[in-house]
């Protein structure tokens, strides 16, 4: 991750680097909005009766994991079993994490979150044809979203490290509830829902030349992003969190 590549890791490093993904994952949002639902790309269909989506995101994976992708605790793959490894030579970053970070994953939640529940939010019903290119704007929403909640083993680990006496015994104790209030910051989350609608709401404008043309609506509905940052991005990256901390004393 940025902000744990080069200085010191810190909340306020790790924070700044949550808020920057922000943008990517709004635009790749409106970027998905392009086209209805495309349901055909999500039915069991060619080899093996995998959708089209899930056939895309496996082989997407194989080539990213021979480029050298998924080295980083923070790249997580939806589908680990049987990635090739890299064909080429890796720069290892330095540890910062507890080795076993490598083991938390929330992709299986991730992936049901979204096509189950946000696709349809901010899809219309319908069908232009256009599977191949519906697949591969998915694929962005969905490495993006699990890379911003994957973040969540940095922010528990510069968490652990400002307050060890507060967290251990928790960790000791097993307290999965503890630790969750413990780490939960809710004015924190209040600004983050209010500034993933305003971003949909500032990069989703139809932007023209003319003075007074306003009004001409969002390419993405504003209060979807609150509401998936909300719901389910903000909840998973403290998932992630507790479930890293549950093993930073092993
Ligand atoms: C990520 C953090 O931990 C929690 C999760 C948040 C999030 O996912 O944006 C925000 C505040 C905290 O409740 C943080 O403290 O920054």
């Amino acid at each position: 991750m940025d902000a744990a590549g080069g200085g010191e890791l810190s909340l306020a490093a790790v924070r700044d680097a949550l808020v920057r993904l922000e943008d990517s994952v709004v635009f790749a949002l409106i970027e998905r909005a392009r086209h209805p639902r495309n349901a055909p790309a999500y039915a069991p269909a060619g080899g093996g009766g995998r959708s089209l989506v899930e056939f895309y995101v496996r082989e997407a994976e194989a080539l990213n994991a021979k480029a050298g992708h998924y080295q980083k605790p923070e790249d997580v793959p939806f589908f680990p079993q049987d990635l090739p490894s890299t064909l080429f030579p890796t720069k290892s970053s330095p540890q910062v994490l507890h080795p076993l970070a490598s083991l938390v994953t929330v992709n299986d939640a991730i992936w049901k979150m979204y096509f189950d529940e946000l696709l349809p939010l901010f899809t219309v019903d319908g069908d232009d044809g256009s599977y191949a290119e519906t697949v591969v704007l998915d694929f962005a929403c969905l490495q993006l979203l699990s890379r911003r909640i994957h973040i969540g083993k940095y922010v528990a680990e510069v968490k652990f490290k400002d307050a060890p006496q507060d967290y251990s015994p928790l960790i000791q104790a097993k307290d999965s509830n503890s630790l969750m209030d413990l780490l939960t910051f809710k004015a924190v989350e209040e600004k983050v829902k209010k500034r993933v609608e305003k971003k949909a709401r500032t990069f989703g404008q139809n932007v023209t030349l003319e003075d007074n043309a306003g009004g001409s609506g969002f390419k993405i509905d504003p209060t979807v992003l609150s509401k998936l940052y909300d719901q389910w991005v903000m909840p998973l990256t403290k998932d992630v969190e507790v479930e890293y901390l549950l093993r930073r004393l092993d």
